[in-house]
């Protein structure tokens, strides 16, 4: 697992916006915030990829560059990983892109997750990265991952999150069997009873795209 968010960076900025009630009011801004970590920890993951080089004819001469080799997959979980993954889009901008739709039944201590809709490409070799900002109980990530990985067999595996709860990174070293790097901006203190994380930032999607019925 990599925590990011160990050092002084802007990235604590907009992570201390996300968190706070008032600012949250501004829904443009929130949606930024996600969506400025999501390219900052592109960036990040970035530098663990492969690379190879590549001839270039500039203006003047012919140079060399080392360039990613990976073929990119970005899988985001509706609703709250679209801004954050919007981030990834930018700095990945050659990716393909599949989305899965998740989301907790009932938000109690024991939650459940239905999955009703996926979209994605075929994963045979490529490089996944799996992007949802919140790890509450890691039943989504799971789930998702379960679904998403019938598409074929990537290279790699990165689980993309925001703010990680304790209780779902538990989850995930007892349910995922694949090898994989879990990446996060911050791991929170606990869960509450209806599966919340605390201190957290409450509810992403409604605060991303407002509440649904
Ligand atoms: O780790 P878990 O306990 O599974 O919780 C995390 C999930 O909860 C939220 O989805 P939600 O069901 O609220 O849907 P939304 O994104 O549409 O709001 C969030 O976007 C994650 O997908
Ligand atoms: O704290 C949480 C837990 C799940 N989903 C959220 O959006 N927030
Ligand atoms: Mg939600």
């Amino acid at each position: 697992m990599r925590v990011l968010n160990t050092s002084n960076s802007i990235a604590n900025t907009y992570l201390a916006e996300l968190r706070n009630v008032e600012v949250q009011n501004d829904r443009l801004r929130f949606r930024t915030n996600l969506q400025r970590l999501g390219t900052l920890m592109a960036y990040e993951i970035s530098k663990t990829l492969h690379f190879e080089e590549q001839k270039i004819q500039t203006p003047l001469a012919i140079t060399t560059e080392q360039t990613i080799s990976d073929s990119i997959v970005l899988v985001s979980i509706l609703r709250a990983a679209v801004p954050f993954m919007n981030g990834f889009l930018d700095v990945f901008d050659h990716s393909e892109v599949g989305f899965i739709g998740a989301w907790r039944k009932e938000e109690t201590e024991n939650i459940e997750v239905a999955l009703e809709y996926s979209a994605a490409p075929n994963l045979n070799g490529k490089t996944l990265i799996l992007i949802d900002p919140m790890l509450a109980t890691g039943k989504s990530l799971v789930a998702s991952l379960n679904q998403i990985l019938k598409n074929g067999k990537p290279t790699s595996i990165h689980l993309a999150s925001v703010i990680a709860a304790p209780e779902g990174i538990e989850y995930l070293k007892r349910n995922i069997e694949v090898d994989h790097e879990l990446w996060t901006w911050a791991v929170d203190e606990k869960l509450n009873d209806k599966s919340y994380i605390v201190p957290g930032l409450g509810d992403a999607g409604d605060l991303s795209f407002g509440s649904k019925l």
